[in-house]
């Protein structure tokens, strides 16, 4: 039977479309979701929505009706067993003449079915890389992975060139071993930081703009009494870009944040913006942040054992994605508003 899902619900963004996408590859059910993105300002399918949609019908020979630029329904059958293999996705072949649509989300809607599956995975995927309002590939390298790595994934990624917002062009290499035997996480101290590291990076523009960042980042969090080193880097690129991404590695868990160089912006203020938040983050005690907090639903629902995590603020990313998990009926996942706890236990 298809299950049907409300892509207006809660937050009523991208997230709901490729929660659902993961979840039926990996279990086989038809979905059909109506209203996509309809809480956004420019509803329906977009480039990265696109390719996520035909990533996970790659995967598993699934069949599609809807999936269009903008289309706001989609039917999505899949076909069969998810085949591990070697393949590639691009999101300009969603978008003829170029997007920056982030390929980390393409990766996170097709890593838990590959990881799933019977044998390994090499994935190219070409688009935005560090792009604003997902997680950017230093994060899928840093945090997600590592974090997931302690569930039972095994994946890696090699960045093979930066795609920033608005020309994309940015090059991913995912390797995903299949076979994973998902467990739970239990995750309410974050225990000491014990140092913060950060990549101050800029393609195509002079290199005092990524040692401007750098030393603008060390500064700050040293003064807050951080131990911390930002690599300063210039690399080649299709276009000019910039931007600083900070990590911090506490005893038992990871997070980080970024700040994107744009024109008229100080390379200091953009160190700023990035020390801001991972301060915001630092002062809260909580060892998962807001965005994790959303993505390691996938997993914990589909683990055996119940996970439950403490995070630093309840989105509504967090409780929408539980939402949209929950209809597929693999588990029951219940958010503590006030404790700013998540508990999962996963029925699978
Ligand atoms: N700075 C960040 N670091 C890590 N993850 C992030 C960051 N910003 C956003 N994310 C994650 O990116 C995802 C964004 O989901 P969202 O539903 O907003 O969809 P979208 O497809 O990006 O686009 P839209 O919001 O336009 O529909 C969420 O999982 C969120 O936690």
């Amino acid at each position: 039977m298809t299950i049907e899902i409300d892509g207006s619900y809660g937050e009523g963004g991208g997230q709901v479309l490729r929660t659902s996408l993961s979840l039926a590859a990996i279990t086989g059910e038809p979905i059909r979701i109506t209203g996509i993105r309809a809480g956004r300002k420019k509803p329906g399918l977009a480039a990265q929505h696109l390719t996520a949609v035909r990533a996970a019908a790659t995967i598993c020979h699934g069949q599609l009706q809807g999936d269009a630029l903008g289309s706001t329904m989609l039917e999505f059958i899949p076909g069969g067993a998810v085949q591990a293999g070697t393949y590639s996705f691009d999101v300009t072949e969603a978008q003829p003449g170029g997007s920056a649509g982030a390929i980390t989300l393409v990766l996170q809607t097709i890593l838990l079915p590959l990881a799933l599956a019977q044998g390994d995975s090499q994935i190219t995927l070409l688009g935005g890389t560090h792009v604003i309002f997902s997680p950017t590939m230093t994060y899928i390298e840093q945090v997600y992975l590592p974090m997931l790595r302690r569930m039972g994934i095994t994946a890696q990624v090699k960045l093979g060139a930066w795609g920033w917002y608005p020309r994309g062009g940015g090059v991913v290499n995912l390797q995903v071993k299949g076979g994973c035997q998902l467990t739970g996480l239990r995750l309410l101290e974050r225990g000491e930081l014990k140092r913060v590291r950060g990549l101050a990076v800029a393609t195509e523009l002079p290199a005092h703009i990524p040692q401007r960042m750098a030393s603008r980042a060390e500064n700050l969090l040293r003064a807050a009494g951080l131990r911390v080193y930002v690599q300063a880097l210039r690399e080649k690129g299709v276009a000019p870009g910039a931007g600083i991404f900070l990590t911090a590695e506490y005893r038992n868990s990871l997070t980080g944040f970024g700040g994107f160089g744009r024109l008229r912006l100080s390379s200091e203020k953009v160190a700023e913006i990035a020390c801001e938040q991972l301060l915001q983050f630092h002062q809260t005690g909580a060892p998962v942040d807001e965005h994790l907090a959303d993505q390691l639903l996938l997993p914990a629902v589909l683990a055996s054992g119940e996970s439950q995590y403490k995070v630093a603020e309840v989105s509504t990313h967090l409780t929408t994605n539980a939402a949209v998990i929950e209809r597929f009926g693999l588990g029951k996942i219940t958010v503590h508003q006030e404790e700013k706890t998540v508990a999962i236990i996963g029925n699978w």
